[in-house]
C-alpha cells in the first residue's frame, strides 16, 4: 500500500499530520455522516450537562479512520471539558493509570486508543475507577506497604477500539454508551472530501470530489489523503484546481484501483479465488495464506468487502462473489456445479 494511504495515523509523515489535526472536525456541526450515532450522543451530552454530571463512559468501535479519535475530541468539546490522552500499550501499570486518573477534574474526559490492549493487570484496576470512580494505592514499600482508597473526580472513561471482538465482557459491561461507526457511502465521503479542500484552500469540482470519494474505501481519513495527493498533482501537472481529469490521473498514479481497494484487500481476494477456487475458505486459512492477523481480516477489511459485495460470509467460510471475479479479470470457471 502507498505509504500515505495508511489509514494508520502512526505511518504518515508530521506534516500530514499537522493537515489532519487542521480537517479534523471540533464540533457535532462539522462531524458529517453517522447520524444515527450522533443523534444519540447529542441528546446523552445534553442530558448529562443538564444535570451537571459527567457523561457516561463511551465506548467507539469500528474500522481504522473513521472517526473515533475525532468523535471523542468533540465529546469533549461539547461536554466543555478538559480531555487527557493515552492508549492501552502506553499503561504498562496501574501505577500509570493512577497517575492519570487523580489528575483528572470532574468531567473531564480520559481517552484511551486502543482499549483492547490494555494488560489485564490495568484492565482490572480500572473497573472500581470507572464503577465507582475509586481507586486503591499503594502507600510506602517493603514491611510497611499498604493500601488506602481514594475517591476520584467523576469522569468520562471513552475508549477506542478496531477490535471490539478483543474487549473483555466485564470491561465492556462496564461502558454505559457503545457506539459502532459505519463506513461511509461516497455522498458522505464527498462533503467530506469538499470540506477538507475549502480549509485547504484548494478549488475543486464536486465531480472530482466525487471521483476521489468513491475510491476511499468508505473511510475519511483515506478521502482527506487523496485529496491531498491529488492537491499535489493538481498543483504540479495542472493549473492547481482539481477536476475529474486531474483526479483520474492522480488516483492512478496512486495505484488507487476502481473500487478503492487496497492491496490487502485484494490479496485476501485474489487468494481466495486463485488458491482456494473461489471458496467458501475458512479464515484462519486465509489469514495464513494472506499473512494477516485473523482478527484484523475480520474486523478489519472483510466487513468493508462484505459491504461492497465482493465477499459473502458463510457458514462454510469465506466465498468470493462474481463482483470479485469481475473486478480483478478472473474467469468464474463453471459457476456452482451444486445449484444445477
Ligand atoms: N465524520 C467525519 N467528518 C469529517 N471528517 C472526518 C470524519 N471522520 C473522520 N474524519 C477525518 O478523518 C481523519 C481520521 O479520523 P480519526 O483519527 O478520528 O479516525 P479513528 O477512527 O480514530 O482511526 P484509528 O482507528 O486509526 O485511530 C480525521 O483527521 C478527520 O479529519
Ligand atoms: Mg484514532
Amino acid at each position: 500500500m502507498n505509504e500515505n494511504l495508511d489509514p494508520n495515523l502512526e505511518n504518515l509523515t508530521p506534516t500530514d499530520r499537522d493537515i489532519e489535526k487542521v480537517l479534523r472536525p471540533q464540533a457535532f456541526e462539522d462531524f458529517t455522516g453517522q447520524y444515527k450515532i450522533l443523534a444519540n450522543l447529542k441528546v446523552f451530552v445534553q442530558a448529562a450537562k443538564q444535570r451537571g454530571e459527567a457523561l457516561d463512559h463511551v465506548l467507539l468501535h469500528g474500522p481504522p479512520g473513521l472517526g473515533k479519535t475525532t468523535l471523542s475530541h468533540i465529546i469533549a468539546n461539547e461536554m466543555g471539558a478538559g480531555i487527557k490522552i493515552t492508549s492501552g500499550p502506553v499503561l504498562d501499570k496501574p501505577g500509570d493509570l493512577a497517575g492519570l486518573l487523580t489528575n483528572l477534574e470532574t468531567g473531564d474526559i480520559l481517552f484511551i486508543d486502543e482499549i483492547h490492549r490494555l494488560s489485564p493487570l490495568v484492565e482490572e484496576y480500572l473497573y472500581s475507577a470507572m464503577e465507582d470512580f475509586k481507586i486503591d494505592i499503594m502507600l510506602e514499600s517493603g514491611p510497611n506497604a499498604r493500601s488506602v482508597q481514594i475517591s476520584l473526580n467523576p469522569f468520562t472513561l471513552v475508549g477506542a477500539t478496531t477490535r471490539s471482538g478483543l474487549l473483555t465482557a466485564p470491561l465492556r459491561a462496564r461502558f454505559g454508551i457503545n457506539l459502532r461507526l459505519e463506513y461511509y457511502d461516497a455522498k458522505l465521503l464527498t462533503t467530506i472530501v469538499l470540506r477538507s479542500a475549502s480549509i485547504l484552500r484548494t478549488g475543486i469540482r464536486e465531480d472530482a470530489a466525487y471521483e476521489i470519494a468513491r475510491r476511499s474505501r468508505g473511510t475519511p481519513r483515506i478521502a482527506n489523503s487523496l485529496l491531498r495527493r491529488t492537491r499535489d498533482f493538481a498543483q504540479v501537472k495542472g493549473n492547481g484546481q482539481i477536476d475529474t481529469d486531474i483526479a483520474r490521473y492522480a488516483l492512478n498514479a496512486l495505484n488507487v484501483d476502481e473500487h478503492g481497494l487496497d492491496e490487502m484487500d485484494n490479496k485476501i481476494l485474489l487468494t481466495i479465488i486463485d488458491k482456494f477456487k473461489g471458496g467458501p475458505v475458512g479464515l484462519k486459512t486465509i489469514a495464513t495464506a494472506v499473512g494477516e492477523d485473523e482478527g484484523t481480516i475480520e474486523e478489519v477489511y472483510e466487513p468493508f468487502l462484505i459491504q461492497e459485495g465482493f465477499l459473502m460470509r458463510t457458514s462454510r467460510g469465506r466465498e468470493a462473489t462474481e463482483n470479485a471475479y469481475k473486478h480483478l479479470g478472473r474467469l468464474k470457471l463453471g459457476g456452482n456445479p451444486s445449484l444445477f
